[in-house]
């Protein structure tokens, strides 16, 4: 297969599994983000891609060939890790230049390639300037252009906007995809920031303790979780117990709900609910009622804040469709099972 293969491969340290049977293909010129919690070994599973950590066992592929133990150098990467920074000495240009430099390069033909990155970066005349007048956005685009300069197979990077400001880091995400679709370049980012991860990638993949729980195009895993660690770290959700009643029908808090389904073989399950899917109606009108507790407006969204006994919903809408309610009055809540996905527990 063309493209990155990661086949059973496990990541030790000492007594502790952080990287546990992990499986995946990333198919040549797709773009995934690896997103989880802090800890959950998704900066472990990158450096062993990038040949800096070596598996506890399985093996990595690159375009078919077993690369698990090629170093680093070999694999023809481009690497943008927080440790990398770029030389502070140099020039934007001499930045760039450098992985051609030390791979020998002729002058001219450094200076070509030098240009080409800058023109795609958006910084055409900037060769010249020392790195430390740049701004950070500017200093991480120099970043890329330099993992960029030697036409890597694979481009590899760990929280590259992380020390950005959050408008900065938005525009960038948008950037560095547009750049990536352009070269066609497999790439792989680690973030914590889902957002980033739904703006950029093909493929998210989801990981926890070690595992991948879900890897799957952005509105998949937003719209069909695989579970619910995936349903409750990706956007908000209302998460209720489900369970089955005597007569085989899915109850949703003691309230038989039609058209959900139990996933196969279980009796219970943990139904989730997107904030904008949950719809308020009068008392009595929809499958559940329960009291509004409090009102969020934000703005650009409403938040209206249910109990149902004893558990709290968040029901989210537009100024335009603004509920009319108030806190402490009694609702109702439509739930229909299309918005509705039933997890196992
Ligand atoms: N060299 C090491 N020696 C021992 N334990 C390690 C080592 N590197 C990582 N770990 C442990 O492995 C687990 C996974 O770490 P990793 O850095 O891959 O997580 P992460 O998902 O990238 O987290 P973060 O988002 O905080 O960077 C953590 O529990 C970490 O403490």
């Amino acid at each position: 297969m063309s493209g990155l293969a990661l086949q059973n491969v496990v990541k030790e340290f000492g007594s502790f599994r952080a990287v546990n049977n992990v499986e995946l293909n990333v198919p040549h010129g797709t773009f995934v983000c690896m997103l989880g919690p802090s800890g959950c070994g998704k900066t472990t599973l990158l450096r062993m891609i990038a040949g800096l950590d070596l598996p506890t066992g399985g093996a990595i592929r690159l375009d078919g060939e077993d690369i698990t133990h090629v170093p680093t150098h070999k694999r023809n990467l481009g690497m943008v890790f927080q440790s990398l920074a770029l030389f502070p000495h140099l020039t934007v240009g001499e930045n760039i230049a450098y992985p051609l430099r030390i791979r020998g390069a002729a002058k001219e033909d450094q200076k070509k390639r030098v240009d080409e990155l800058l023109s795609m970066i958006h910084l055409t005349g900037y060769a010249d300037r020392p790195v430390a007048k740049l701004s950070g956005g500017q200093r991480q685009r120099v970043a890329i252009a330099r993992a960029l300069a030697i036409s890597p197979k694979l481009f590899l990077l760990d929280e590259p906007l992380s020390a950005l400001d959050a408008k900065l880091r938005e525009a960038m995400q948008v950037e560095l995809r547009q750049l990536q679709q352009k070269l066609g370049i497999t790439t792989i980012v680690v973030t914590h920031d889902q957002r980033e991860a739904m703006t950029m990638a093909d493929t998210v993949v989801v990981m926890n303790g070690g595992e991948i729980r879900q890897a799957a195009s952005p509105i998949e895993i937003y719209r069909r979780p695989a579970d619910s660690f995936v349903a409750d770290f990706i956007g908000q959700t209302n998460l209720l117990e489900v369970q089955a009643d005597s007569a085989g029908r899915v109850e949703v808090l003691g309230q038989p709900i039609a058209g959900l389904a139990l996933p196969a073989g279980a009796s219970k399950g943990t139904l989730s609910v997107r904030p904008e899917d949950v719809h308020l109606t009068a008392p009595g009108a929809g499958a559940l009622s329960g009291k509004v507790t409090f009102v969020r407006d934000l703005g650009g969204t409403i938040e209206t804040f249910v109990d149902i006994a004893g558990r709290q919903i968040v029901a989210v809408s537009t100024p335009r469709a603004r509920p009319d309610v108030t806190v402490g009055q009694e609702v109702g809540i439509a739930l229909t099972p299309d918005v509705c996905v039933v997890l196992k527990k």
